[in-house]
């Protein structure tokens, strides 16, 4: 393979205290409500950060550093940057340790993912367009149990709407989950673990089951095993129809998961027609109502999706509610967005690597 022209594509970090042995140093005792279980062995860092491509001259947001064994193979890949988010202020001068050892590459944040704003961490991503190829932006983390899932439907939304991290790029994204959880984001039709969430992820991701890690590879110890998944937003114009329909249509859908797929789409309608306007739907999306849940594609779900759609505009009472909620929403963002662009940032860069 070529190497990319400049420094760092072959940059490599000097010798530095092991995981271990800087925990040691900083008696960084693990905290369960943060779920922390770290990975010391960077062998295995290395495949993670291996799973998202290359990530030459890449910008990377990592979520939740902690002692920094993801953080080091990131940055031996020949990234341009790694922003890291950290929320445990414990773990932050062994970070600057860190960023001392990998001059002007790495910037550190102490703050809560769940509320971050990735689209103020790298405002010069405005000059790119969606989904320019390669991606100027990755999102790589080995992910407390606690926020995963609220994370990934959060970044879905933001998929769809183009909004947070994904408001410039083709941002990709590599994590980890439980491997239950990562079982179920990428299960296929038919298979027992497809789920709501299987099909928003993929609806808007081509996602892959990487690899799994064992329970025993973390310290401490884990009482469940981890999936690694990769997640490639797929290129649209746009989403077709509003994400809060897609997943109220979902919803429904895998509320009798063993039974016909024609059972949740009824409740979907009124009482009163709820039986004619199901069929109808059936047809419209050509799609087999003793089918079950599991059964069906994505292209089928988009299918009934746009099928739903279709009644909406017809019959605004059906969705009165989401349209009205998902315009609300809309206004107050950019409201917001607005009003923050003349703040100054409420997280703090704790090192400016670039001064
Ligand atoms: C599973 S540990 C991973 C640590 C390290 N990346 C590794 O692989 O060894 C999760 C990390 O996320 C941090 N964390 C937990 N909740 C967070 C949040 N809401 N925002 C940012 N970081 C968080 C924890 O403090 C911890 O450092």
């Amino acid at each position: 393979m070529m190497a990319s022209p400049g420094k760092l594509a072959y940059f490599r970090l000097p010798p530095l205290p092991t995981v271990g042995e800087l925990i040691k140093l900083y008696k960084l005792r693990a905290e369960k409500q943060l779920s922390q279980n770290f990975l010391f062995d960077l062998r295995l860092t290395d495949k993670i950060v291996r799973q998202a491509g290359s990530l030459r001259d890449a910008r990377v947001c990592e979520v939740g550093p902690g002692p920094g064994g993801l953080t080091r193979s990131i940055l031996n890949a020949g990234v341009s940057e790694v922003l890291v988010v950290e929320k445990d202020t414990r773990f932050i001068p062994g970070l600057k340790l860190l960023s001392e050892a990998a001059p002007g590459m790495l910037r550190i944040v102490h703050g809560d993912i769940l509320t971050y704003r990735m689209d103020r961490g790298f405002p010069e991503n405005v000059s790119k367009p969606w989904g320019e190829d390669p991606p100027n932006l990755h999102i790589i983390g080995n992910l407390p149990f606690s926020v995963s899932t609220p994370l990934i439907i959060k970044w879905l939304e933001n998929i769809a709407n183009r909004t947070g991290p994904f408001v410039y790029g083709r941002t990709r994204l590599t994590l980890t989950f439980q491997k239950e959880v990562a079982e179920r984001l990428t299960a296929s039709t038919g298979s027992k673990q497809r789920s709501r969430l299987s099909i928003m992820a993929q609806y808007l991701c081509t996602v892959r089951n990487c690899f799994t890690i064992p329970g025993r590879a973390f310290v401490p110890k884990p009482k469940v095993d981890v999936g690694v998944v990769h997640f490639t937003p797929l290129i649209q114009p746009q989403i077709p129809q509003p994400f809060k329909l897609v997943e109220k249509v979902v919803r429904n859908v895998f509320q009798f998961r063993r039974k016909h797929c024609h059972k949740g789409v009824e409740k979907l309608f009124p009482e009163v027609c709820r039986l004619e306007l199901t069929q109808e739907m059936m047809q419209k999306a050509d799609v087999d109502p003793t089918l079950r849940p599991t059964e069906l594609t994505i292209p089928q779900f988009r299918a009934l999706v746009d099928a739903y759609a279709h009644f909406c505009a017809h019959e605004p009472s059906l969705l009165s509610y989401e349209f009205r909620e998902e315009l609300r929403l809309k206004h107050l963002s950019k409201l917001r967005n607005r009003t923050m662009a003349s703040q100054p940032a409420q997280h703090q860069v704790l090192n400016n690597p670039t001064e």
